[in-house]
């Protein structure tokens, strides 16, 4: 970075993310159950040439994750998580210079996984657990902050707000606030809404149309509509790998409204989707036109 190139970035554990455009972190769940891609990846050869596969797409960084999410899904025990992720990284680590993140909720995973080689954690309960803030300042990398309402296993069963981005706005501001008070660093976090977690598609469209309210943080901004049930709803595609479309038409629409990292299953197709736009955005407009 030259002395006088003040674009923001994160530094991954020596691995540096520019944030001068939309980037797209491509998902490798190492699980049996994730709720789109579930068992095609959970062995380490599957997931490490998947990881290399979405590299060689055009991802800025990957996001290596051992325990589904998704509604109805029960936890991962803490050494069967490690098995699944820890080798993975290790490897990937190895064979791409791109930053790769952990997507976990447990601080011994966060700790093992950034002495693998991750450099950035990526956490959907937004550091809530025992000793994950504290985790998180020792380790010193990029953090992402997610909003949930509820645990996974029961979080889509009536979820209800007053006020959907103010509830999810005020959660995050103070997650942040957390986070710093804890030792991390604001240039180090990242926010996320946390589409589908614990929203029906109203509450997501309300999220994705106010993306914006979520920049207000100072901090970058991702976004995760990838092939979830909102995006099925909304298009009539009952299965997830047939919503890649409607996720490109989201995230495209999340770019647009301020979100700095998409999180994606279907890399090739969002790289595309966003060289457009990239492209249509560098052209000068005339002032007042
Ligand atoms: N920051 C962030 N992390 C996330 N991790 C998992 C999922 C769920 O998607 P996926 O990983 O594809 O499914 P599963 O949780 O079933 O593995 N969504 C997000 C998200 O929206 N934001």
């Amino acid at each position: 970075m030259s002395m006088f190139d003040t674009t923001p970035q994160l530094d991954c554990a020596g691995r540096i993310l520019k944030l001068d455009r939309p980037l797209v972190m491509g998902i490798v769940n190492v699980t049996p159950d994730s709720f789109s891609d579930g068992g095609a990846h959970d062995k380490p050869d599957a997931a490490v040439a998947h990881g290399l596969k979405l590299v060689a797409e055009g991802a800025d960084l990957l996001d290596v994750g051992g325990e589904s999410t998704r509604p109805g899904a029960e936890e991962v025990p803490l050494e069967e998580e490690l098995r699944r992720v820890i080798a993975v990284i290790e490897r990937l680590a190895k064979e791409t210079p791109l930053p790769i993140s952990i997507d976990t909720s447990k601080p011994e995973v966060m700790r093992a996984a950034v002495e693998a080689g991750a450099g950035m954690i990526n956490d959907v309960y937004a550091m809530r657990r025992e000793g994950a803030l504290e985790a998180a300042a020792s380790l010193g990398v990029p953090v992402v902050l997610m909003h949930m309402q509820g645990q996974p296993r029961s979080m889509q069963a009536a979820p209800d707000y007053d006020d959907v981005v103010g509830d999810v706005h005020r959660f995050l501001a103070e997650r942040v606030f957390a986070a710093e008070m804890a030792g991390i660093a604001k240039k180090n976090i990242i926010v996320d809404p946390g589409f589908g977690f614990g929203k029906n598609t109203a509450h997501n469209l309300a999220l994705l149309a106010q993306l914006e309210r979520f920049s207000e943080l100072g901090v970058p901004v991702l976004a995760g509509l990838s092939r979830k049930r909102s995006i099925g709803e909304l298009t009539g595609r009952e299965l997830p790998r047939e919503r890649v479309a409607g996720s490109v038409a989201a995230h495209l629409i999340a770019a647009q409204r301020g979100a700095s990292v998409l999180r994606v299953h279907d890399v090739a197709a969002t790289v595309d989707a966003l060289k457009i736009w990239n492209a249509v955005t560098a052209v000068p407009v005339p002032r007042g036109k």
